[in-house]
This record gives structure tokens, sequence and C-alpha cells, in this order.
């Protein structure tokens, strides 16, 4: 057992390795988005499926409540949190629609809207991405798996360098608050 502990630390260890690498330059512009997005008055919507929306719930609980520094509530909204429009949605258009609905409801233009799916490929998050690119949102994409059919939605795809979907979403989460960071810090 205890080699496999080590093994999935020295896994996420490399993996985390590599995203600096590959995924560095990229997150910078990604930050200047959504720092100029709130800046402008503008919006942040999220979302993901499983593990994914309670990413998405996690980020956009930070922008809400509070990272790091004392300032100002910020608008985020994560869609995988009202039951009652899920499930109408699911039941009346399909689950695939579940996000594209919501955002066709709530994005405005240059709102930043953040799908979240380790796979690339979860239909629900490829619709909602191309609801938002529709309405002229800034479309970012966190990913894994080589992007997977989100690589032809986003404007910005962070694909994490990994084919495992638990080091995926470790990294996912670090992004999340590498962006909550760098939005805190524009704004004092
Ligand atoms: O958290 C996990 C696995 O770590 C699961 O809940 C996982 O998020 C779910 O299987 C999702 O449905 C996977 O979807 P996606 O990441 O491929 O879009
Ligand atoms: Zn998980």
């Amino acid at each position: 057992m205890i080699e496999q502990i080590k093994g999935v630390f020295a896994d996420h260890a490399e993996v985390v390795r590599k995203s600096e690498e590959e995924l560095s330059e990229k997150l910078i512009e990604v930050c200047n988005i959504i720092s100029n997005c709130i800046t402008a008055g503008k919006k942040v919507l999220l979302f993901g499926n499983g593990g994914s929306a309670s990413d998405a719930q996690h980020i956009a609980a930070e922008f809400v409540g509070r990272f790091l520094a004392e300032r100002r509530a910020l608008p985020a909204i994560a869609l995988t949190t009202d039951t009652s429009a899920l499930t109408a949605i699911a039941n009346d258009y399909g689950y695939e629609m579940v996000f594209s609905r919501q955002v066709e409801a709530l994005a405005n233009k240059d709102d930043v809207v953040i799908g979240i799916s380790t796979s690339g490929n979860s239909q629900n998050v490829l619709e909602g991405l191309k609801a938002a690119s529709q309405l002229e949102c800034k479309v970012i994409g966190f990913s894994g798996n080589s992007g997977g059919k989100m690589n032809d939605i986003c404007e910005f795809n962070l694909v994490v360098p990994s084919n495992v979907t638990a080091r995926i979403q470790e990294v996912h989460i670090l992004l999340g608050h590498i962006i909550c960071m760098s939005v805190d810090k524009s704004l004092i």
C-alpha cells in the first residue's frame, strides 16, 4: 500500500511539474481575460460534471466570498447548484442541455464562461461552451486527455497533461486557485 500511495504522490508531482511547463504562458492570458472581465463589470460562469461540478462551485465561491485579499464580492456563478433548473432542463430537453440552457438565460457578451471536463468530451459541457460562444462570451476550458472536443470550441483550453481523471482534477483546482490569486492581485 505504501508503494501505491508514494506512486500517487509521485504522479501528482509530475503532472503538476508538466502543467507548470506547458500551461503557465496560457494561464497568464486566461488570468488577464478574467481580471479584465471582472473590472469591466462582467461575470464568470462555470460548470462541469461530478468532481468538476465541485470545482466549479469551489471557484465561484472564492469569487463571491473571498480568496486571499479583503476586497469587494465578485460576480461568479456555478451552473451546477440549482436542482430545480437542472432537473427541469434535463427532464424536458435532455441532460446534454443542462448548462447550455442556463448559459442562454444568464450569460451576456464578454462574460467569461469556464467549462471543466477531464475528458474534454462531456456533451453537456460542450453544449454549454457552444452556447457561450454564440453569445460572444470569452470561452475557457479546463480539460485533460489532450483536450478532446473542447479544443475546437474554447478560445483558451487549459489541457492538463495527463490521462488520469483524478490527477487532472487535482491540477484543475490548482489552476482555479492561481486564477483567484491573480484576480485578487489585479483588484488591490
Ligand atoms: O470526480 C470524479 C472522478 O475523480 C467523477 O465524479 C467525475 O468527475 C465524473 O465521472 C464525471 O462525469 C467525468 O466527466 P468529465 O470530467 O469527463 O467531463
Ligand atoms: Zn474526483
